[in-house]
C-alpha cells in the first residue's frame, strides 16, 4: 500500500507543486493521476520512489516512511517507466532489460534468459533482442521500457506519461497490452497522464489533479465521469470528452509557429525570462523536452538534462487531426504543442487557443452550410 499523508511539495522558487495531498493507493490497484500540465502529477509520483522529497507530510510505502528507507533498496522494488522510454542507447534491447537484475546481483546469463521472457510477455518479438533502441519504432521502445521496469519483478510500477509520445493507434495497442499485463501480474501501478480517456480506460481509481497541485477528486472512473466533485473536474472531463469529435477534423489550417529550440550543449549559456520556455532538441532536431529558467539554472549547477527539463506530453505529427493538435498543446508545460514532421524532427508549435478557434470556425461553416440547405429546401447531408 502507498499512502500520502498531508503531503506538500514546495520548490525552492516558491512554486507549490503539490498541496496537502491525502491519498491511499491500494495494493494491486491501477491508479491513474490525471490533470493538465503543471498540476503536480509527476511531482507526486516521484515522491513515491524518493526522487523528490516532500516539504511537509509523509509518503508511506508498505508501512515505511520513504524518507527513512534506503533509496537504492526502495527503488529496486519500484519499476519506473517514462515517456521517452529512457533506454540506454549503447546497449542492446536485451541488455537494457537485464540492467536491473544484473545490478541486483543476478548473473548476466540468468538475467538475459529472464529478459527474453519479459520481452515476450510485453508482446515483443525476441528477434528484436539484439537490436539497439534507435533501431526500434517508438511503440517498440516503449514496450522495452515496460519490459525493463518489469524485469526485476517489482511489486510497484510507476509510469509517467509512458505512451504520450507515440501515435494514437500504437497508443491504443500499448494501453490494451497494459490491461492484459495487469490482469496477469497484479502489480500496484501508478500511472500519470493528461488524457482523461486514457485515465478512464486504464484506471481502477482515478485521481484528478487541478491547479496548484490540489487533488480535486479520487474515485473510480465511472464516478469521475458521472459525478464530477468540483467545477474543475466537470470542466476537465467534459472538455476532454468533447475532444473525441475533434479526431475527424483535419488540423492543416492551424497555424504552425516557430519555436525557440536549443541543443544540450547550448543550454548553460541560455538567457531566459521567468515563464519563458525553450524546446531542447537532439542534433537531428528531435524533441527532448522543455526547459525554463529554473531548468537552465539546474543545468549550470550540474543537474542532468532529464532532471532539468519537463518531458511535455504528446507530439503532433504534421498532417494529423485537431484532437492531436490540442492534445499536444494541453500536455505541454509551455502551452505550445510540438509539431514534428514524419521523421520526428521539430517543425514548429501549435497554440491551444488557435486550435479551439479553428474548431469553432469549422463548426460555424458547417452550421451555415446546413442553414443554406434548409432555406433552399434541400436536405443537409
Ligand atoms: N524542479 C522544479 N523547480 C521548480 N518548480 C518545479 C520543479 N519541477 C516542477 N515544478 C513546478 O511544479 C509544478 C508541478 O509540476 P509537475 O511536473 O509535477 O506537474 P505535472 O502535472 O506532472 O505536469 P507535466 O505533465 O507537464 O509534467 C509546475 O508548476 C512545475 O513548473
Amino acid at each position: 500500500m502507498i499512502t500520502f499523508e498531508s503531503v506538500t511539495k514546495r520548490y525552492p522558487d516558491g512554486t507549490t507543486a503539490v498541496d496537502n495531498l491525502d491519498l491511499v493507493i491500494e495494493p494491486e490497484s491501477f491508479t491513474v493521476f490525471v490533470g493538465p500540465s503543471g498540476c503536480g502529477k509527476t511531482t507526486s509520483m516521484r515522491m513515491i520512489n524518493r526522487m523528490i522529497t516532500p516539504t511537509a507530510g509523509k509518503v508511506i510505502v508498505n508501512g515505511q516512511d520513504v524518507t527513512r528507507t534506503d533509496a537504492v533498496k526502495l527503488r529496486l522494488g519500484i519499476g519506473y517507466v517514462i515517456q521517452s522510454a529512457g533506454l540506454l542507447p549503447h546497449r542492446t534491447v536485451i541488455d537494457n532489460v537485464a540492467t536491473v537484475p544484473v545490478l541486483r546481483g543476478d548473473s548476466r546469463r540468468a538475467a538475459r534468459r529472464a529478459a527474453l521472457e519479459v520481452l515476450e510477455r510485453v508482446g515483443l518479438d525476441p528477434a528484436l533482442a539484439t537490436r539497439y533502441p534507435s533501431q526500434l519504432s517508438g511503440g517498440q521502445q516503449q514496450r522495452v521500457g515496460v519490459a525493463r521496469a518489469l524485469a526485476a519483478d517489482p511489486p510497484i510500477l510507476l509510469m509517467d506519461e509512458p505512451f504520450s509520445a507515440v501515435d494514437p493507434v500504437v497508443r491504443e495497442d500499448l494501453q490494451a497490452e497494459m490491461q492484459r499485463l495487469q490482469a496477469q501480474l497484479r502489480k500496484t501501478i501508478v500511472f500519470v497522464t493528461h488524457d482523461i480517456d486514457e485515465a478512464v480506460r486504464l484506471g481502477d481509481r482515478v485521481a484528478v489533479f487541478g491547479p496548484h497541485g490540489r487533488l480535486q477528486q479520487y474515485a473510480d472512473p465511472q464516478t469521475v465521469l458521472a459525478s464530477p466533485a468540483t467545477d474543475f473536474v466537470a470542466d476537465f472531463v467534459g472538455r476532454d470528452r468533447g475532444y473525441r469529435g475533434l479526431s475527424f477534423r483535419p488540423a492543416d489550417e492551424v497555424p504552425v509557429h516557430e519555436v525557440r529550440t536549443a541543443v544540450e550543449s547550448e543550454l548553460a549559456a541560455l538567457r531566459l525570462d521567468q515563464g519563458e520556455w525553450v524546446l531542447v532538441v537532439t542534433e537531428d532536431g528531435a524533441p527532448r523536452g522543455w526547459i525554463d529558467v529554473t531548468g537552465v539554472e539546474g543545468i549550470r549547477a550540474g543537474n542532468t538534462l532529464v532532471d532539468s527539463t519537463s518531458a511535455g506530453g504528446s507530439l503532433f505529427t504534421r498532417g494529423g487531426d485537431l484532437r492531436q493538435a490540442l492534445d499536444a498543446a494541453i500536455s505541454s508545460p509551455s502551452g505550445i504543442g510540438v509539431v514534428v514532421d514524419e521523421s520526428g524532427s521539430v517543425v514548429g508549435g501549435v497554440n491551444g487557443s488557435e486550435v479551439i478557434r479553428k474548431l469553432a470556425d469549422q463548426r460555424q461553416a458547417e452550421d451555415q452550410a446546413r442553414n443554406r440547405h434548409f432555406f433552399s429546401g434541400e436536405t443537409a447531408g
